[in-house]
């Protein structure tokens, strides 16, 4: 059956229409009424948990469950039990039987977000899902079978991970009958201001005020961007502007102020919000953060300046400076410097509470230990109230060691 792209996208709500995302819809609505197992590649943020969506609605199993797993989220400990069950008895705390995703998911389809996050043990049971449909329950020694269509996805290279013996080849190639590579935002920049719109349109819908719009400049502004956080972080910058200005034509300066320098840590903290009482919260360490960075960009663009002008022993007015170096983008007004003397020991201490406050990384890693600490080592709430996927949270905590 042939069916139209655009009502697909309607159906789904996917925007865009750039051809490399075209071609990743095609494949799924194609590969959709087979059994293959489809693996979902792209960076986090792609919009990959569409495509499991279209794969099982386009696929003879549409009546029947679809359940989606975040592989990343469960603790090793417990995953194994989660997918595949338990028998009463067969761990402390297994007081009862308990069905796995893959019973649940019987004649259906089951979503593996995250795939790479699969322990080894975990990986070869797995394997053994999708080549006999069997699977044992922690505890058990009865070979249950299953009728399951499985769609993974994955934001890391799998290939390495192969390489680096965390992932299973076998299990790699056997998921990877169909892929299906969701392209990078910046690699369809043609996307962008249509995005931007919808956003705009849906959040003055939200928050009930009229949609903002871009100028020219903003827009080229908007397609030059690295966007590390892909489409989560166009949308999560649109929400912020929508809410913070009261000019609702946003130019290419005011938008600056939104787009965080290119760091690994600020898409990581720039995830789409779950629920609205969280929202002020984490805008507003975002904005601090963005803050922070500009501040130690300017602080370090500063002490440059000063070094070179020591060095070439120059007379210092301070009107000759940049003011762009002096200006602060949280309130654009420019910090005059008057005399190179008065001021070199203040910039000095500054720079160095500056830089001392501007681990971010280690800030990170507190504000991660307070939320835990604040609902009980809880990572979905945690997750909630940072604002960032519970996957990105078990990615940090690994990442930090956290216990
Ligand atoms: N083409 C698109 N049209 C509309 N919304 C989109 C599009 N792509 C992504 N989004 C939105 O961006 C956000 C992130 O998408 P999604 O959760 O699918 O990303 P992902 O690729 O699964 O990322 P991760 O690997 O971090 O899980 C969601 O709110 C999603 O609705």
């Amino acid at each position: 059956m042939k069916h139209n792209i655009q009502s697909i996208k309607q159906r789904f709500g996917i925007i865009g229409n750039s051809e490399s995302l075209e071609r990743a819809i095609n494949i799924a609505v194609q590969v959709a009424p087979t059994d293959l197992s489809v693996l979902v590649t792209g960076e986090s943020g792609v919009g990959k948990e569409f495509f499991p969506q279209i794969v099982h609605q386009y696929s003879s199993r549409k009546h029947n469950p679809y359940i989606a797993v975040n592989c990343g989220a469960i603790p090793e400990g417990t995953i194994d039990s989660e997918l595949f069950g338990h028998i009463k008895g067969s761990f402390t705390g297994a007081l009862s039987d308990r069905k796995g995703y893959f019973q649940h998911a019987d004649k259906g389809t089951i979503f593996l977000d995250e795939i790479a996050e699969l322990p080894l043990a975990t990986q070869a049971r797995l394997l053994r899902v999708l080549e006999s449909g069997e699977y044992i329950k922690v505890g058990s020694s009865q070979v249950e079978k299953t009728d399951v269509r499985i769609v993974a996805a994955t934001n890391v290279q799998l290939e390495d991970a192969v390489k680096h013996g965390k992932f299973r080849e076998d299990l790699y190639y056997r998921l990877n009958t169909v892929p299906i590579e969701v392209p990078a935002l910046r690699d369809r920049p043609e996307d962008i201001p249509i995005l931007f719109r919808r956003f705009a349109v849906d959040f003055a819908d939200k928050y009930q005020m009229p949609p903002i719009r871009l100028t020219e400049d903003a827009i080229l502004l908007l397609k030059k961007y690295r966007w590390q956080g892909n489409v989560r972080q166009l949308k999560n910058i649109t929400e912020q502007i929508s809410i913070i200005e009261k000019d609702r034509s946003v130019n290419a300066l005011t938008l600056t102020r939104y787009l965080p320098e290119n760091t690994t840590l600020l898409p990581a903290l720039a995830q789409q919000k779950t629920d609205s009482s969280t929202a002020d919260f984490s805008n507003e360490r975002e904005i601090l953060y963005k803050v922070l960075f500009d501040m130690r960009k300017d602080m370090n663009d500063l002490k440059k300046l000063v070094y070179d002008l020591m060095e070439n022993n120059t007379d210092i007015n301070a009107k000759e400076f940049d003011n762009s170096v002096l200006t602060r983008p949280t309130d654009d007004r420019a910090y005059p410097i008057t005399s190179y003397a008065d001021d070199f020991d203040d910039i000095e201490e500054t720079t160095e509470i500056i830089e001392e406050s501007l681990s971010l990384q280690e800030r990170e890693k507190e504000i991660i230990i307070k939320a835990l600490d604040k609902h009980n080592g809880k990572r979905k709430k945690a997750a909630e109230e940072l604002g960032i996927s519970e996957r990105t949270l078990y990615r940090k905590i690994k990442e930090y060691e956290i216990n």
